[in-house]
């Protein structure tokens, strides 16, 4: 498969485990390819009848796996993960032309995505309640039982890491889901529902509706859907809340972030270069998670900055499917003029731009019109600029100097959001003392933006709450019962 070729001609929706048409459509949507500019799928947003109908077949399917075992559960899922694994070149491959990320992370996201399979199908079988005497002979025991259906709806960042990472937890606790991806990156979700199927699930268990915001909200208001997991920007994730509340119903909210990343003095300097780059320029630097904002202690903040725009400036820029390449083009056209805004506007706030930040255009002649830029790091910023404040979602790392310890853990908290946050130390007491300190859900000790399936995901503050991945996303995804049981006769106070 070469840049420039590749068109979806199948329908997008699966429901009863095969691609179908959706029954009634509100509006269309149009997937390009970021690197070229080209139209790789035209789609109609679901309408009402055809969420009903997804989530009435996801109902059926939860019938019969509800009652299966989690170790029966696990097989399926074991299976669906060995067959990921097996087409990881393929799924990286449209997920690397359809979101524009290089092939080489691609590969990786595809990694994640059959690991989180394997673990929640390691953990399926062991799931279990509790079991506690009480006086007299009577006890009581606990089940841990699933939600039912649950809704999953995706960003355009991770399209194929997100759907396995929700539906990986939901359906080894025995729920089914009903996903939808994000307008911009609709493709990969139907290669995970059609690899379920392969697995062994059955049909409905997991099936993919698309559509923007209005196909979102009929879901989340759907009174048969149990939950909803939604990846995706603090204001759609306040939508999604007050949608739920009103039907009581439990949400998981990845949101944005501005995450600081410290380093003192004392680092290894090498890596911390290292872990800078790894934490602003992933994916165009359009990961939630990312810690763009740099705190660099004075000592070591020329020798730091020059080091870090030396290597950002050799990142290859590219065709994303070439395998030398490092970075590929952002999402769309209004949002790499909405990052070029982000710049100009650090630029007139008295940011100095150190290297990138303007658009790029490859040599290849069908690379014209794609979304390219070159990365960009900022010297002289202070916490009160834009640049600083706001998540930017794109390849712009912001460099802010500070003294003392005390000082930047004030200035690296002073944030509404918490999802992530790294430091750079040889100093074992400091780091931990740091991280102790530090608001946010996942922290990083002298590395960035590692992402491990069996360690816990998930944001403080607006950031979000709920967790993906790791033992305790369980608990996000079952519901307990008691069962309170009489050996005796019933003592009435009648
Ligand atoms: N914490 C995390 O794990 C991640 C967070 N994000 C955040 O997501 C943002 C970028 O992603 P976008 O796709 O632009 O976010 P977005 O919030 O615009 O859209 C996310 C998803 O929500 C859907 N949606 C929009 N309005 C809705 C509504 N009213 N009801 C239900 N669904 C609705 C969209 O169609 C899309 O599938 C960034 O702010 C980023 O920080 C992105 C990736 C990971
Ligand atoms: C894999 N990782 C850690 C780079 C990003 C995961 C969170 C996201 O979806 O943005």
């Amino acid at each position: 498969m070469r840049t420039g070729s590749f068109v979806v001609s199948q329908p997008l929706n699966y429901r009863g485990g095969a691609r179908v048409q959706p029954a009634d459509a509100s509006g269309s949507e149009t997937a390009f390819e970021p690197a070229t500019g080209r139209v790789i799928a035209t789609f109609s947003c679901s309408g009402e009848k055809e969420v009903n109908l997804a989530v009435e077949d996801a109902k059926a399917a939860f019938n019969i796996w509800r009652q299966k075992s989690g170790l029966e559960r696990g097989r399926i899922l074991l299976e669906a993960a060995r067959i990921i694994r097996e087409r990881t070149d393929e799924i990286a491959t449209v997920e690397s032309i359809n979101n524009g990320k290089s092939i080489l992370e691609a590969r990786l996201d595809i990694d994640t995505s059959w690991q989180c399979l394997e673990y929640y199908a390691g953990l399926a079988g062991s799931m279990a309640g509790e079991h506690i005497q009480l006086p007299g002979g009577s006890f009581g025991y606990t089940r841990r039982e699933p939600l039912g259906v649950c809704v999953g709806i995706g960003a355009w960042n991770y399209p194929f890491q997100i759907a396995s990472w929700k539906s990986a937890p939901a359906l080894a606790c025995g729920n089914a889901m009903v996903f939808k991806p994000s307008p911009f990156t609709p493709v990969s979700a139907l290669l995970l529902a059609e690899i379920y199927t392969e697995a062994g699930a059955p049909p409905g268990l997991f099936n993919v509706v698309q559509g923007g915001g209005a196909t979102g909200q009929l879901l989340c208001q759907h009174r048969d859907v149990a939950k909803v997991s939604f990846t995706g920007s603090v204001p759609t994730g306040t939508k999604i809340m007050e949608v739920a509340a009103k039907g009581i119903k439990p949400v998981t909210l990845e949101l944005g972030g501005k995450s600081p990343l410290i380093i003192f003095a004392d680092c290894n300097l090498e890596n911390a270069v290292k872990g800078a780059l790894m934490a602003n320029f992933l994916t165009q630097g359009e990961v939630c998670c990312n810690g763009t904002r740099v705190f660099v202690q004075k000592e070591i903040l020329d020798k730091f900055t020059e080091q870090v725009v030396q290597q950002t400036q050799r990142i290859k820029i590219g065709d994303p499917l070439l395998e030398g390449t490092r970075m590929g083009p952002l999402i769309n056209r209004p949002h790499l003029e909405r990052v070029l805004g982000f710049v100009k506007g650090a630029k007139e706030q008295g940011a100095k731009v150190l290297c990138g930040g303007d658009p790029y255009v490859p040599e290849d002649p069908k690379l014209k019109d794609g979304y390219f830029m070159r990365p960009c790091v900022l010297g002289n910023c202070r916490d009160d600029m834009t640049c600083v404040k706001e998540e930017i979602f794109g390849p712009v790392m912001s460099i802010l100097s500070f003294d003392t310890e005390a000082e930047v853990l004030e200035r690296a908290n002073n944030t509404s959001f918490g999802l992530a946050a790294g430091v750079f130390t040889r100093d074992l007491q400091r780091a931990h003392r740091v991280v102790a300190e530090l608001q946010a859900g996942v922290c990083f000790i002298n590395n960035y933006n590692v992402s491990p399936v069996e360690l816990p995901f998930g944001g403080y503050k607006k950031s979000g709450f709920g967790r993906e991945n790791g033992r305790v996303t369980i608990e996000h995804y079952s519901q307990l019962k008691t069962v309170c049981v009489e050996m005796g006769d019933v003592e009435s106070a009648f």
